[in-house]
């Protein structure tokens, strides 16, 4: 199913004693960026968390808009990747993009053919434990081009990338848009994904 928009409204949340946001409306549109930003600690994982239903909202709703109006199930349509590469170290390159390709559905590239893409070709035989931190940052990468989701949910996505690899990242963003996908990360540092919306957390020093 083609998802059109992932909304949240209302969304508030409380981690602890501290509330970090509330009455916080979101709306990610297909075909075109989100980015939000913020200090640290400002909540940006935890709303990310929350738009893939991975952690309740203390208040608030989420939605998956599909193409004809009706509700998508965000288990089935979004990738989420978070700050951890969730990288197996003693199974091979090439068998924790398989595992992955398995539980997300393979419907995109073959697994060589993804770590040819992020440039991983010829480390599909090594164990994932002796990549580096960047590789394995393009591993989980991977995950979004080795199963077709309409959704990309990705907090920090280009920590650890070298320039080259940054640059390569954005391109497969923009692909992904252009295609009418969905795309909302959380980020310190820019990235070229095109027309992007904004969405600010937490205030200057918070
Ligand atoms: N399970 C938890 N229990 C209590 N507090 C938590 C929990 N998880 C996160 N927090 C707190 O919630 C706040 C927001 O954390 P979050 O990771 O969402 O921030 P962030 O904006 O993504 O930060 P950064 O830019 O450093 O990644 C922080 O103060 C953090 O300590």
């Amino acid at each position: 199913m083609a998802v059109a928009a992932l909304v949240g409204e209302k969304l508030a949340c409380r981690r602890g004693f501290k509330l970090l946001f509330e009455q916080l409306d979101v709306t990610a549109r297909a075909g075109r960026a989100l980015l939000v930003v913020g200090p640290n600690g400002a909540g940006k994982s935890s709303l990310l968390r929350i738009l893939s239903g991975l952690l309740g909202a203390t208040e608030g709703q989420v939605r998956l808009d599909g193409d004809g109006g009706a509700e998508a199930s965000a288990g089935e349509h979004i990738h989420y990747l978070g700050h951890e590469d969730a990288v197996k170290g003693a199974l091979t390159v090439s068998a924790n993009l398989a595992f992955w390709r398995t539980v997300l559905g393979p419907t995109g590239l073959g697994v060589e053919e993804a770590l040819e893409e992020v440039g991983l070709g010829g480390l599909g035989r090594l164990r994932a434990q002796v990549l580096s931190a960047g590789q394995k940052r393009r591993l989980a990468i991977a995950r979004l081009l080795a199963s077709r989701r309409p959704v990309w949910v990705l907090d920090e996505p280009t920590t650890a990338l070298d320039a080259r690899a940054q640059a390569r990242f954005a391109a497969f963003g923009r692909a992904h848009l252009a295609q009418g996908g969905i795309l909302i990360a959380a980020t310190h540092a820019p990235l070229d994904l095109g027309e992007t919306d904004e969405l600010r957390l937490g205030g200057a020093g918070a």
